[in-house]
């Protein structure tokens, strides 16, 4: 009985379509009944997960501290003795990937309005410590204002060390992958970052990848000789760029920071890309707690004690969606009990 499944989230979310699926998990489209916004749930079983469980609790963890308008926003997470449930952001716009597809090749402008905003992502986690090591067009999609959320954090590292520390585990989508991590080398998680970013924009801008082939160990051959075709249409700009970014030797290749006023990222805009986030996490909406408060019949303070707890329950939904609401100028209004 789907409802018996879905018990833990029903009462607060009305399920619609499956928008999406990947190894272990399901995700549907759901309307937060409070507020009336649409979201994504990311529906987990735990006995299907298996090994793969670190994961989840990795994304979740990094999620709850990454906080950017490229990053999609986890608002909750519900847990059932067998499922768990990740509220997330919803993005209208699909899959970067399918995208690309659809429009054959992006043009120069394009893939720059694109690229900066994933660079933007990159360079704020990588400030924070994070390597995402899964960057892939199938990992960005696109929301109602056509800009870009990253997704898909379950590979994503904070070593322990900080960013200059050496992973060892080979993980993410082999045609992404980073030379020095196919060879199994340790590596630097946001040089390996560097590297898939490279192929991104290679595929943003021709359509295809840059290093292809059906043969895992052919696809590594040229993986690690860094030689890829560089079609008549690629402007001398861009050329030079996938140049830095597809260095084998990460000794060589080009650093975020070098990355965000690169001449080919800068052109048409005049600025440097702004890695910092545009939200502020910090101070809480009054108008937002105005409305819990009275809805919730407490006072300011005990809502204010309450939601700086981030227990992303479903007071945390509720706070960051009737943030959005009034960001997006909407009524800050709860239609029902929360
Ligand atoms: N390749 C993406 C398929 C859809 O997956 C998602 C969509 C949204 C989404 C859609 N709209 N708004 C947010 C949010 C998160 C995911 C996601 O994390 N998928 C996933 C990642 C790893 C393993 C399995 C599944």
């Amino acid at each position: 009985m789907v409802v018996e499944e879905y018990s833990a989230i029903a009462s607060h979310y009305r399920l619609k379509e499956t928008i999406g699926s990947g190894g272990f998990a399901k995700v549907k489209r759901a309307v937060h009944l409070p507020t009336g916004e649409t979201v994504a749930i990311k529906i987990m079983d735990k006995v299907a997960l298996g090994a793969d469980l670190p994961r989840v609790k990795t994304e979740i963890q990094a999620m709850k501290n990454l906080h950017h308008h490229h990053i999609c926003r986890l608002y909750q997470v519900v847990e059932t003795s067998r499922k768990i449930f990740m509220v997330l952001e919803y993005c209208s716009g699909g899959e970067l990937f399918d995208y690309i597809v659809q429009k054959d090749r992006l043009s120069d402008s394009e893939s720059r309005t694109f690229f900066r905003q994933i660079v933007s992502a990159v360079c704020y986690m990588h400030s924070l410590g994070y390597a995402h090591r899964d960057l892939k067009p199938e990992n960005l999609l696109i929301d109602e204002d056509q800009n870009l959320k990253l997704i898909d954090f379950g590979l994503c590292a904070k070593p322990r060390g900080g960013m200059e520390d050496h992973l060892y585990t080979c993980c993410g989508s082999p045609a992404y992958a980073a030379p020095e991590l196919i060879a199994g080398k340790s590596y630097i998680g946001s040089e390996a970052d560097i590297w898939s970013m490279g192929v991104l924009l290679y595929a943003l801008l021709n359509g295809f990848l840059p290093f292809d082939d059906d043969n895992i160990g052919s696809l590594y051959r040229k993986i690690k000789s860094g030689k890829y075709d560089v079609p008549d249409w690629l402007s001398k700009e861009s050329v030079a760029l996938l140049k830095q970014l597809l260095q084998v030797d990460p000794k060589y290749r080009i650093t975020v920071e070098k990355l965000l006023s690169h001449s080919w990222m800068t052109a048409e805009m005049g600025v440097p890309v702004e890695w910092q986030s545009k939200y502020q996490n910090t101070v809480l909406d009054e108008d937002v707690i105005t409305e819990l408060s009275v809805h919730q019949k407490v006072s300011r303070e005990t809502m204010r004690t309450e939601l700086s707890k981030w227990k992303y329950d479903f007071l945390t939904a509720a706070y960051f969606l009737l943030l959005k609401k009034k960001t997006s100028g909407r009524a800050v209004r709860l239609q029902m009990t929360l």
